[in-house]
């Protein structure tokens, strides 16, 4: 047998037919739903007279819309998001798929509470009208975002149409060095490539210094698998994989476990497995980083300067002179010197129980500067709990931050969680568009340890000078 690459190996165990050009029809093990991407798709086989294909494979959960406020289940003001949240509410009902309402413990970003239901497994195919979905990738499962027209597809068929990727693999080798997270591997990563280096790609993350991450770690590189442009992100598993995975919710048990273990141990990439695309990044070379612009490819290392334009090729000269111009910055600027307004720690970048945890290590017995408006959006209500039994949500309030409900909050800003014109946020999620945090506002990615360096001090601040 020819050598293979994991995601060669995912994808032919999931083929159902190929057709001559190469198109394929793949089948789907688990179909993740939100309310922002599915109203349409229900609707399509309501008309169709059709029935959801797969229910016991098909998980939804309110997540963009909700407010993160303690009354936020008395309803939600925006006419658009209650309408979103509540069609999810009927049609999750209706077609009876798996469900967790916005009061249940269990809700939170689809891409946190997959994992921690045990939804998500090595080996499977995993879809989600979300382009966040390569998350999933961390457990060695083929994870993508797909669209509205595909959801309904997934709906009612529970397969999905797609031509196979490139492989990519990106190898991050040794060890980290301190104040060094998974954030700042994946934003590295994209500083690398690019934001169309993984176009055409499926990449799979390996070396040292991923398998020395946790599973929350890997989870946030793989996230931003799509802000690299690839089809999806993931990584083997491994022990840790399957120690993460073992008695959740959903997870196998008894028989069935063992089945799946033996399955689980032959995903891996073969040694010699062909790539079409190999990038190589020292772990002791990658620094703590923060974004300065508008597109996650423009970062550097915290104790850089703000680029000129002039210092970048081809049409980067003009998109590099936007970005610095909507971001206020000047050329030749400290990044440490730059002054916040806010700081946003969640996401389903950032938003798990070791991003908290993190976090509050650096704010412990420490204040948030004055005038700094910070608030924490735990990923889910589990998280939100088990942080709450850990002693981490007092010294997030104690700093001075907002403990919030679950959601995606002021990631994306569909919620009341929004900027101001002109505000500047340090933010742990995964896009520093142009108002992608509320109209006019400005974002620069970071760490949640980075992002609590920059709550104390109020600018964006080398995390190193606090440890
Ligand atoms: C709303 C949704 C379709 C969108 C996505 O697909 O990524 C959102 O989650 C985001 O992060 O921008
Ligand atoms: S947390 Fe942000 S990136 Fe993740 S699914 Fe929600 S909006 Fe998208």
């Amino acid at each position: 047998m020819s050598p293979k690459t994991l995601y060669d190996k995912i994808w032919d165990a999931h083929v159902v037919h190929e057709a001559d050009d190469g198109t394929c029809l793949l089948y789907i093990d688990r179909h993740l739903v939100h309310e922002v991407t599915s109203p349409q798709a229900f609707e399509g086989l309501r008309m169709a007279g059709r029935k959801v294909r797969a229910p016991e494979k098909t998980i939804a959960v309110p997540d963009h819309n909700v407010p993160t406020t303690p009354d936020r289940v008395n309803g939600i003001e925006n006419p658009e998001s209650r309408i979103q949240v509540e069609a999810l509410d009927k049609n999750a009902r209706e077609f009876g798929i798996h469900y967790y309402p916005v009061n249940d413990i269990r809700q939170g970003i689809v891409h946190i509470v997959g994992p921690e239901q045990g939804w998500t497994l090595p080996g499977m195919t995993v879809v989600c009208g979300d382009s966040h979905t390569a998350t999933h990738g961390a457990f060695g499962a083929l994870a993508h975002g797909i669209g509205t027209s595909e959801v309904e597809h997934v709906l009612a068929t529970q397969t999905l149409i797609q031509k196979k990727s490139k492989n990519m693999k990106v190898e991050i080798t040794g060890k980290l060095q301190p104040g060094v997270t998974a954030k700042d591997i994946t934003l590295a990563v994209i500083g690398e490539t690019g934001t169309a280096g993984g176009t055409g790609y499926v990449i799979e993350y390996c070396g040292e210094a991923i398998r020395d991450l946790s599973m929350e770690g890997r989870m946030t590189v793989c996230n931003m698998a799509i802000e690299g442009g690839a089809r999806a992100g993931l990584i083997a598993p491994d022990e840790k994989t399957f120690e993460y995975v073992k008695g959740r919710p959903h997870a196998p048990k008894g028989a069935q476990w063992e089945a799946a273990m033996a399955w689980w141990k032959t995903l891996y990439s073969d040694d010699d497995a062909h790539w079409d695309k190999v990038v190589t990044i020292r772990g002791e070379d990658i620094a703590p980083v923060v974004t300065w612009g508008t597109s996650p490819e423009d970062v550097l290392p915290i104790t850089a300067t703000v680029p000129n334009p002039e210092d970048f090729e081809g049409g980067k000269v003009e998109a590099a002179r936007r970005s610095i111009e909507y971001m206020g910055l000047k050329p030749g600027q400290k990044l440490s010197d730059i002054e916040i307004d806010t700081v946003f720690i969640g996401s389903c970048t950032n938003g798990r129980i070791e991003d908290l945890r993190a976090a509050a290590e650096i704010l412990k017995g420490k204040k948030i500067k004055d005038g700094i408006r910070a608030m924490v959006v735990p990923g889910s209500g589990l998280v939100r709990a088990q942080a709450e039994e850990e002693g981490i949500a007092e010294i997030f309030k104690q700093a001075g931050f907002e403990w919030r409900l679950a959601g995606c909050s002021m990631c994306l800003a569909m919620n009341p969680d929004q900027l101001q014109p002109g505000e500047r946020c340090a933010a742990t999620s995964n896009r520093n568009f142009e108002g992608r945090q509320g109209r006019g506002g400005r974002t620069h990615l970071l760490s949640p340890a980075m992002a609590a360096a920059a709550a104390i001090t109020g600018k964006l601040t080398d995390v190193r000078e606090l440890m």
